[in-house]
């Protein structure tokens, strides 16, 4: 029997920062981990989906710029693009990470995790065995999400590919079907027809994009659409199947044949084998938390879930961030001390509920803090949108030849200060955190009026909005 303070489960970004901050507060840590420390993120997500879509923004921002244009020929290099991305993805092997929890002190136990009542693991070895780990303070679910995928008849016989493909496949299929119209399938669309794949993206709904302000989605289906992308909306497949190639039946009795799909239909909790059910929780299901990362419905103050797998904000930043608070809380709790859970304290993760930024790395980009014009009405607060072409920014129209693009702020009118804020245009993604700030301080307008942004940059936009609210 193996004895920790505590024992996080999944060695994703959340739980290598809970781990880490746990320990910096004095705690002996496990980590135990299945697969790749690092997670989802270092390899099958963030880091190589973003390799793979930087070479199609360069390329672009190039050709957006007279003078420049004409020094560019010809498309990207597709196997160099996939060779960078490789390297990104550390070749899908996890010595880097190990590396890094050993030297901070953190115990790695590889194999699955299992809950087996209160502050107790066990583990299935990769060698065939178990081990038993117990927690004297605390246990961190940090397992993540797996891709979903519909319950449609012949799919398990199609490979369809999922998010994993998608950043993983080494060959750019001739053509490819994207199910879906959340941020995979606008991101991965983008990326396989920057890379030479003739692409439809079938979106069940009527945009894309559905949970941002919907000029973004707007702008993103104009662009993919520009670009030669087959964007259809309101197309749902019935049935799937492979016969070399893939046939997608459609619910209006087209039908649609590609060399690969790609089905981008959101993420499940990976909850389904964790002993949930020897705590009192139900498998399969989102593990829901306080604002200090403890699991509601668990006795004793002893388990935790931080990241994706707690559903509050899908983000690798934001499981990062949980990470960090919660793993401080539990060093706090461990060693007696007072918790800070006043809000915007320092053991609570109020920006989850407040202050979540978004970057969409699609061409046009897409970056967005807080609360959309619609959720805030929903909310019930009395707000005002405030919008602005950001082609009509000096910085903007320097930075790319006719730039496209829109703003909008979400101002709350009884206290002045901005609700949220979101930015559709090329370059638009190093400007969030300048937004992120203003929602988080809750900068009142009038301060803001202040912060003179430099000319000529794309910064700018701050001052238009500005200037449009007062006007
Ligand atoms: C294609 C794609 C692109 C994305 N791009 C971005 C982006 O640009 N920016 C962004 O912020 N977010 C992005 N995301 C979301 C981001 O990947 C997740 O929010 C992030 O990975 C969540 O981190 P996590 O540590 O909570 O979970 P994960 O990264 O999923 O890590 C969980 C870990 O737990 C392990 N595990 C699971 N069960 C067990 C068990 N029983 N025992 C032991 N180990 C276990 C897993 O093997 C895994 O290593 C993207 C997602 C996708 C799918
Ligand atoms: N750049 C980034 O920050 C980034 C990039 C990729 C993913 N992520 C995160 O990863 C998470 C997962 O992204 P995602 O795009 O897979 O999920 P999502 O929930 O954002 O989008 C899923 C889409 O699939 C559609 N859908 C669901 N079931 C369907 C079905 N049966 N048939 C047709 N359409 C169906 C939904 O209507 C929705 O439009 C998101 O929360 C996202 O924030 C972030």
């Amino acid at each position: 029997m193996d004895e920790f303070d505590v024992v996080v489960l999944g060695a994703g970004p959340t739980g290598e920062n809970l781990a880490e901050r746990s320990h910096a507060g004095g705690l002996s840590v496990a980590i135990v981990e299945s697969e790749l420390v690092g997670g989802e993120c270092s390899y099958w997500a963030c880091m190589p989906s973003k390799a793979l879509l930087r070479p199609a923004a360069a390329l672009a921002d190039a050709r957006r710029v007279a003078g420049a244009r004409e020094a560019v020929s010809g498309a990207l290099d597709a196997a160099a693009v996939l060779k960078r991305r490789d390297e990104f993805a550390s070749h899908w092997k996890d010595d880097g990470q190990v590396n890094w929890l050993e030297g901070a002190g953190l115990q790695l136990v590889r194999g699955h995790g299992r809950l087996d009542g209160p502050k107790r693991v066990i583990v299935d070895t990769p060698d065939g065995g178990q081990r038993l780990l117990t927690a004297r303070h605390a246990v961190a679910v940090c397992t993540g999400t797996r891709a979903a995928l519909p319950d449609l008849p012949g799919l398990a016989d199609v490979r369809p590919w999922t998010s994993r493909e998608a950043t993983s496949s080494g060959q750019v299929p001739p053509r490819l079907a994207v199910i879906g119209g959340g941020v995979v399938a606008c991101e991965m669309a983008t990326a396989w027809r920057a890379l030479g794949s003739e692409v439809v993206l079938l979106v069940r709904g009527s945009r894309l994009l559905p949970r941002m302000e919907p000029f973004a989605g707007e702008a993103v289906a104009d662009s993919l659409r520009a670009a030669g992308v087959d964007v259809r909306f309101g197309a749902s497949a019935t049935e799937v199947r492979r016969d070399g190639l893939v046939t997608l039946a459609l619910d209006g009795g087209d039908t649609v044949t590609a060399d690969e799909v790609l089905f981008a239909t959101g993420r499940v909790p990976a909850t389904t084998d964790l002993g949930l059910e020897t705590v009192g929780l139900s498998p399969g299901r989102p593990v829901d938390v306080d604002a200090t990362g403890l699991a509601t419905g668990v006795t004793g103050e002893w388990l935790y879930a931080a990241g994706d797998v707690n559903g509050r904000a899908l983000l690798t930043h934001q499981g990062k961030y949980q990470g960090r608070i919660f793993g401080a809380a539990i060093a706090d709790r461990a060693a007696g001390r007072p918790l800070d859970t006043a809000e915007w304290g320092r053991s609570v993760a109020t920006a989850d509920e407040r202050a979540v930024p978004q970057v969409v790395f699609t061409d046009p980009e897409v970056s967005a803090v807080g609360l959309t014009l619609e959720e805030a009405t929903q909310k019930g607060r009395r707000v005002r949108g405030v919008d602005y072409d950001l082609g009509n920014v000096a910085g903007a129209s320097l930075h790319a030849d006719d730039y496209q693009g829109h703003a909008r702020a979400v101002v709350d009118l009884d206290t002045e200060t901005l609700l949220g804020v979101t930015f559709v245009g090329s370059g638009v993604a190093e400007l969030l955190h300048s937004a992120t700030i203003a929602v988080v301080a809750e900068v009142p307008i009038s301060r803001l009026w202040h912060a003179v942004p430099s000319y000529p940059t794309i910064s700018e936009i701050w001052l238009r909005l500005l200037e449009t609210y007062r006007n």
